[in-house]
C-alpha cells in the first residue's frame, strides 16, 4: 500500500474495486492468457533467449502466443517468473506464473489511476468511479485477460509528461508504450502537433524527438533483426483489422477507411493552429475511438480509447458522464457475445465457449447500438476538446481590445505592454493616429483639433478593424511623429490578439460593438502634461509652450468627444502621480504612481482584489458603485513584474496555453493593469464558451 496515496487507501470504492480486482485475479483463468500469453512467457523462463520469439517459434510455439515487444516482456516477467519459481515444485509452475502475470496488470491498472490522479487532482473521487470501478476494465483485463492496460498506462504517464512540461520523460515514457504495443504509435503525431503549434513549448520538441527516437530504435527497431518478433509481433493479424473497413474502388482497388479518418483527424487538429492539453487529450482520445468504431476490434482496442473517455467522463457535463457509462455498458455484453472469458478452476468451470445466446441480427442490432453511442460519444468529446482550447478560440476569432484615451494618457504604453504579454507575433496593433485626416501642418487644423471626430477617418478605421477581424487583410497607414506625415500603406492583416489604439477607439458604434474588450485611460491631468511634455519635447521635437498651448486649445474637444468614451469601458484606469507636487523635479526618473480602476459587470475583482493584495502586496480600496455593477479599486504601492506573474498564474490556471510566449509583464501601475486587463480577457473568453 506504500505506493498508494493514502487518501485513495482510504476510499471505500477504490477498497472495492481493489478487492473485487483481488477476487477476479485469484479464481479467474483468463483462457487467452493460458492459451498464448503464460506459455510464451514460461517458455522464454524456461530456456532464456536474447531472441524469445524466434526462440518460441522454433519450439513449435504458436505464433499468436504474445505480439508484444520487449517492454511487455521486461514488464511481465519478473511476476510471472517469481510465480513460475515458486510453482516449480509443486507443479503448480503454469498457475502460479498465471498469477503472476495477472498481479502485473493489476499493477499497471493501478498506475493507470494513479496517472489519471496526478492529471486531473481536483477530480478524484470522481475518477474512482469512473476509471476503478468501469466495467470495461474488469472485462477487458480481468475477464477476457488482455494485456493493453499495460501500453495504456505508460502512454498515459507520457500525456502526463507532457502536460507538466517534462519533454525528454515523454519522448521516453511513449516510446516505451509504442514498443510495448506498436499501435501507441498513433498518438505520436498528436505530440508532435502539440509541441510544433505552441510557439512557447516548441524548444520541447527536440529533447522529445531525441528521446522518443533513442529509445524506440533501441526497443522498437532493434526487435526487428529477429524473425521470430518479426512474424510474431508486426504480422500479427490484428494489424489487418484497420484495413478491414473499405470502399471498392475501380479496378480492384479500394479506399481504406480507417487510415483516411487517422489522416483526417490529423488534419483536423493541425488546421486549429493551436492545441491545448485538454485538446490534445481530446483529439488523441477520438482517434482511439474512431478506430474502435470502425473496426472489428478487439475487447483490447476499447482500453486505448478508455483513458480518455475518462478524462471526458470526469471533465463534461452529466450527459457526458452518462454517455460514457452507458457505452461502457453497452460494450461489454458485446465483447462477452464475441469473445473467449475465464475459465475457474477452483470451482473446476472451464473457459466457457463464446455464447451464442443472440441471433447474429440482433448482436448486429446490438453493435450498431454500441456504434451509435460511440459515435454521439465521439462527436461530443471533440466538441468539448474545441470549446476548452482556448488557443481555437483566440485564433478562430481573433480577441479585439479597444484602448481609447486623451493624447498623452498611455494608450500606446499600455498596448505595448500588452504585446509584451501575448508577443508580438500574436499581436496585430492598429493605431489611431494614421486615420488622421490631414499631415501635421495642414490648413485644416487650423479651424479642427486632432480630438475631433471629424478630423479622423473613423469609418476607414472601423472597416479596417472588422476586416481583421473577419480574418481579411486591409491596407493602412502609420503616422509618423518625428516627421509629421503619414507611411507609405502597410497591410494589416489578421491575428490572434487585434489592440487598436486611439483618441476614439471608443466611439464608432459599429467598432465598439465587435471589440471584446474595452478600456479608457483616463490619465490625471497634472500627470497627463507632464508624460506628454516630456515625450513630445524630447521624442517628438515639439516645443514646449506650443504643447501646453495645444493642450489648452483641445481641452473643449476633450471634455465633448474623448471623455464621454469612459461610459463605454468595461474598464477604466485612472491613473495618477502619488505626489503630483514633486513631479516638475522627476525630470526622467519613473513616476511613482496610484490608480483607480472601474471594473463594470464583472465576476473576477474579489479574487483579483485577494491575489493583489496576498500576493503583490499591495494597498487595495475595493468598493460596489452603480448597485453593484461596477467594482472599484484604488491600488497603491510598488510592485514586482514577478509577483504580477506569479499573482497572474493564481489567478488564470490556463495561463500557459492562453499566452504562448514566455509574458513580459511589468512592475508597478503598468504591471497591475497589465493583470486586470487579462483577468477581463479571460472572463471574456469563458463566457465565449460558455454561449
Ligand atoms: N503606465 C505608464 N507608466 C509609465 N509611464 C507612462 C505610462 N503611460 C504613459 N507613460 C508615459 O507617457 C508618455 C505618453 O504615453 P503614450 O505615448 O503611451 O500615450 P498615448 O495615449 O498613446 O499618446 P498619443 O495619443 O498622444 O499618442 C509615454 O512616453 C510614457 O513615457
Ligand atoms: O493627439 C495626438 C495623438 O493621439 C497627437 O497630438 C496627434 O497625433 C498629432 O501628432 P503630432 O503633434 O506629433 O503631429
Amino acid at each position: 500500500m506504500a505506493l498508494i496515496p493514502s487518501g485513495l487507501a482510504r476510499d471505500p470504492w477504490f477498497l472495492l474495486g481493489l478487492g473485487l480486482r483481488g477476487l477476479l485475479l485469484a479464481v479467474l483463468v483468463p483462457g487467452i492468457q493460458e492459451t498464448w500469453f503464460v506459455p510464451f512467457l514460461t517458455e522464454t523462463m524456461g530456456a532464456p533467449s536474447l531472441d524469445p520469439w524466434s526462440s518460441f517459434l522454433a519450439h513449435g510455439g504458436d505464433a499468436l502466443s504474445f505480439p508484444y515487444g520487449p517492454v511487455m516482456l521486461a514488464a511481465f516477467l519478473p511476476l510471472t517468473l517469481i510465480g513460475w519459481l515458486a510453482g516449480l515444485p509443486f507443479g503448480a509452475e503454469m498457475a502460479l506464473a498465471g498469477l503472476g502475470l495477472r498481479l502485473t496488470l493489476l499493477a499497471f491498472d493501478v498506475a493507470g489511476l494513479l496517472v489519471l490522479r496526478r492529471m486531473f487532482p481536483e477530480r478524484r473521487a470522481l475518477l474512482t468511479l469512473a476509471y476503478w470501478l468501469s466495467p470495461l476494465v474488469f472485462y477487458v483485463t480481468y475477464w477476457h485477460g488482455q494485456l493493453d492496460i499495460v501500453p495504456v498506462a505508460i502512454m498515459m504517464g507520457a500525456f502526463h509528461q507532457i502536460g507538466k512540461r517534462r519533454f525528454r520523460q515523454a519522448g521516453l515514457l511513449l516510446a516505451l508504450a509504442c514498443a510495448a504495443k506498436f499501435s501507441m504509435l498513433l498518438a505520436l503525431p498528436f505530440f508532435g502537433i502539440y509541441l510544433w503549434q505552441n510557439k512557447r513549448l516548441r524548444s520541447g520538441l527536440k529533447p522529445f524527438a531525441k528521446a522518443f527516437g533513442g529509445v524506440a530504435a533501441l526497443l522498437g527497431l532493434l526487435p526487428l533483426l529477429s524473425p521470430g518478433y518479426r512474424d510474431m509481433v508486426l504480422e500479427t493479424p490484428e494489424t489487418a483489422k484497420l484495413y478491414w473497413l473499405a470502399l471498392p474502388q475501380s479496378e480492384g482497388l479500394v479506399i481504406y477507411l480507417v487510415p483516411l479518418a487517422f489522416s483526417l483527424m490529423l488534419y483536423a487538429t493541425w488546421r486549429l493552429r493551436r492545441t491545448n492539453f485538454s485538446l490534445l487529450l481530446s483529439m488523441t482520445g477520438v482517434t482511439f475511438l474512431t478506430l474502435v468504431l470502425m473496426t472489428p476490434a478487439s475487447p483490447g482496442w476499447y482500453l486505448w480509447a478508455f483513458p480518455f473517455l475518462v478524462v471526458y467522463q470526469i471533465s463534461a457535463d452529466r450527459a457526458g458522464y452518462w454517455l460514457v457509462g452507458l457505452f461502457s455498458v453497452m460494450a461489454v455484453p458485446l465483447l462477452a457475445l464475441t469473445t473467449v472469458g475465464s475459465s475457474l478452476p477452483l470451482l473446476g468451470i472451464a473457459t466457457p465457449v463464446v455464447p451464442e445466446i443472440l441471433s447474429l441480427h440482433a448482436r448486429s442490432v446490438w453493435l450498431t447500438m454500441v456504434i451509435a453511442v460511440g459515435c454521439v460519444l465521439g462527436i461530443r468529446m471533440f466538441r468539448n476538446g474545441i470549446q476548452h482550447n482556448d488557443y481555437f478560440r483566440l485564433s478562430r476569432k481573433p480577441l479585439a481590445i479597444g484602448i481609447a484615451g486623451d493624447s498623452g494618457a498611455g494608450k500606446d504604453t499600455l498596448a505595448a505592454a500588452l504585446e509584451g504579454l501575448f508577443g508580438r507575433h500574436s499581436v496585430q496593433h492598429i493605431l489611431g493616429d494614421g486615420y488622421h485626416k490631414w499631415a501635421r501642418g495642414a490648413p485644416m487644423w487650423r479651424a479642427v483639433t486632432h480630438l475631433n471626430p471629424r478630423a479622423n477617418d473613423l469609418p476607414r478605421l472601423t472597416e479596417n478593424v472588422l476586416a481583421t477581424l473577419d480574418g481579411r487583410e486591409a491596407v493602412g497607414q502609420i503616422y509618423d511623429h518625428h516627421t509629421g506625415r503619414f507611411s507609405p500603406p502597410i497591410t494589416l492583416s489578421s491575428n490572434d490578439v487585434l489592440v487598436v489604439s486611439g483618441l476614439h477607439t471608443l466611439l464608432p458604434p459599429a467598432l465598439l460593438e465587435r471589440l471584446n474588450v474595452r478600456i479608457f485611460l483616463e490619465t490625471d491631468e497634472e500627470l497627463r502634461l507632464f508624460w506628454k511634455m516630456r515625450r513630445d519635447v524630447a521624442k517628438r521635437g515639439h516645443d514646449p509652450a506650443a504643447v501646453r498651448a495645444q493642450m489648452a486649445r483641445r481641452q473643449p474637444d476633450s471634455d465633448a468627444y474623448i471623455r464621454p468614451q469612459m461610459a463605454n469601458a468595461d474598464l477604466v484606469f485612472q491613473v495618477a502621480a502619488v505626489n503630483p507636487g514633486h513631479l516638475a523635479g522627476l525630470k526622467d526618473h519613473p513616476v511613482p504612481l496610484k490608480l483607480r480602476v472601474l471594473i463594470r459587470d464583472s465576476l473576477y475583482p474579489e479574487r483579483l482584489a485577494k491575489a493583489l493584495i496576498a500576493i503583490c502586496g499591495v494597498q487595495l480600496d475595493m468598493d460596489m458603485l452603480d448597485e453593484g455593477r461596477t467594482a472599484e479599486m484604488i491600488i497603491e504601492g510598488d510592485v514586482w513584474a514577478e509577483d504580477i506573474g506569479l499573482a497572474a498564474a493564481n489567478l488564470v490556471p490556463n495561463l500557459d496555453e492562453l499566452l504562448d510566449v514566455t509574458p513580459l509583464w511589468h512592475s508597478n501601475v503598468l504591471g497591475v493593469m497589465q493583470l486586470i486587463v487579462l483577468m477581463q480577457i479571460d472572463e471574456n473568453l469563458r463566457r465565449r464558451i460558455a454561449k
